[in-house]
């Protein structure tokens, strides 16, 4: 089956939405972004800005921007979903009455719903039954992005020839797609890697040093990959840009808002005061419930994941959380995880 992909529809009006639809439209396609807030909406409209989630930056000419989700699905050929992970479902709902058979949803959010852990293709297939569904996620500050920076992000999708339709239609030089077919995988790295980044930014927070950080990014690699492949993930995929790559980004960057706000709390700083500070999401704090209970269910040992949680959640102080990870007893490396 052949893909014609010329009008890109975007879920979100966040610093990520926006950026895509930026990116889109330099790739040449025609766009249309639903935003919740008409104030925002009308700022793409008239200014060609968003000061409220993407400040600073300038949209290029002609992306169409509203309000009104029909405007989205009444014509566009595929859609990128942009939304936070826990308010996906809903949206989907809103969605589904208009939703044009054929039509592919691309995820694009990272993270699992807190309550029962559903991954973003979970929630899609089952708002939006038999729509195709692709994975968008990778090494992305949406600033970047935003501004034509050069990035790469993993596309994945079970149809390789939708796949590498959608990476044509979205590609430029400086915006590039790599296909996979590793559905699951590519939605686990990118909504693990949020909590790692919450962990590392508090080792940052706490002066705990670059040594820390570097075993943490190397332990979490680990930890990521033995629950992608217990979710049926290829190990391979938790090595590229979806894994590794956006890891790496994640948890070395006070751009990153998982990172900063790890950072914020390493140093002492209360979890309801950074967050009443913030407009914009934090995937991880949500993300790191759902781990727990994943790791528990699926049997698999996701020390940092716990940590974390245990930090967010009022359990632990952060002290007696690093001292829990760093009391765990010696072991081989490579350990018994799937790249073993
Ligand atoms: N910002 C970035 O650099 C990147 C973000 N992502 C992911 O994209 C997703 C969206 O993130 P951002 O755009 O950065 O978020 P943001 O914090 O910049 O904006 C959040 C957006 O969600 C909307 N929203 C909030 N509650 C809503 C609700 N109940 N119904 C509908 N819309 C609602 C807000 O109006 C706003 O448009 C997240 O899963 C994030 O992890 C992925 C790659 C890069
Ligand atoms: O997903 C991201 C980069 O790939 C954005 O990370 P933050 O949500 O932590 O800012």
């Amino acid at each position: 089956m052949t893909h014609d992909i010329d009008h890109i529809g975007v879920i979100g009006g966040g610093a990520w939405g926006t950026a895509l639809a930026a990116t889109a439209r330099r790739a040449g396609r025609r766009v249309t972004l639903w935003a919740r807030e008409a104030d925002v909406a009308a700022a793409i409209a008239r200014e060609r800005r968003n000061p409220d989630f993407l400040p600073g930056v300038d949209l290029p000419e002609g992306i169409t921007a509203t309000t009104a989700l029909e405007a989205v699905t009444a014509d566009a050929d595929a859609v990128l979903l942009v939304t936070p992970a826990q308010v996906l479902r809903g949206v989907c709902g809103r969605l589904a009455p208009t939703w044009r058979a054929g039509v592919p949803a691309v995820v694009c959010a990272k993270g699992f719903e807190t309550e029962g852990g559903a991954s973003m293709g979970q929630v899609v297939a089952e708002t939006l039954p038999g729509a195709p569904l692709a994975v968008l996620s990778g090494p992305t500050f949406a600033a970047e992005v935003a501004r034509g920076l050069p990035t790469a992000v993993t596309l994945a999708c079970a149809d390789r020839t939708l796949g590498e339709a959608l990476a044509r239609a979205l590609g430029t030089a400086t915006f590039r797609p790599y296909w996979s077919d590793d559905v699951v995988g590519v939605q686990v790295g990118g909504a693990i890697k949020n909590v790692l980044a919450i962990a590392c930014g508090i080792v940052e927070g706490r002066g705990l040093g670059d040594n820390a950080r570097a075993a943490l990014v190397t332990r979490g690699l680990a930890e990521l990959t033995r629950l992608a492949v217990a979710l049926g993930a290829r190990p391979e995929t938790l090595m590229g840009l979806s894994g590794l790559g956006d890891l790496l980004l994640t948890a070395t960057s006070l751009q990153s808002r998982n990172y900063s706000l790890g950072a914020a709390l390493g140093q002492g700083r209360d979890l309801d005061a950074v967050l009443g500070e913030r407009r914009s999401v934090a995937e991880g704090v949500h993300t790191a419930a759902a781990l727990v209970e994943m790791g528990a269910r699926l049997g698999v040992d996701l020390p940092i994941a716990g940590a974390v949680h245990a930090v967010l959640s009022g359990r632990a102080e952060v002290d007696r959380a690093i001292a829990g990870l760093l009391s765990r007893p010696f072991r081989a490396e490579p350990d018994a995880h799937p790249l073993g």
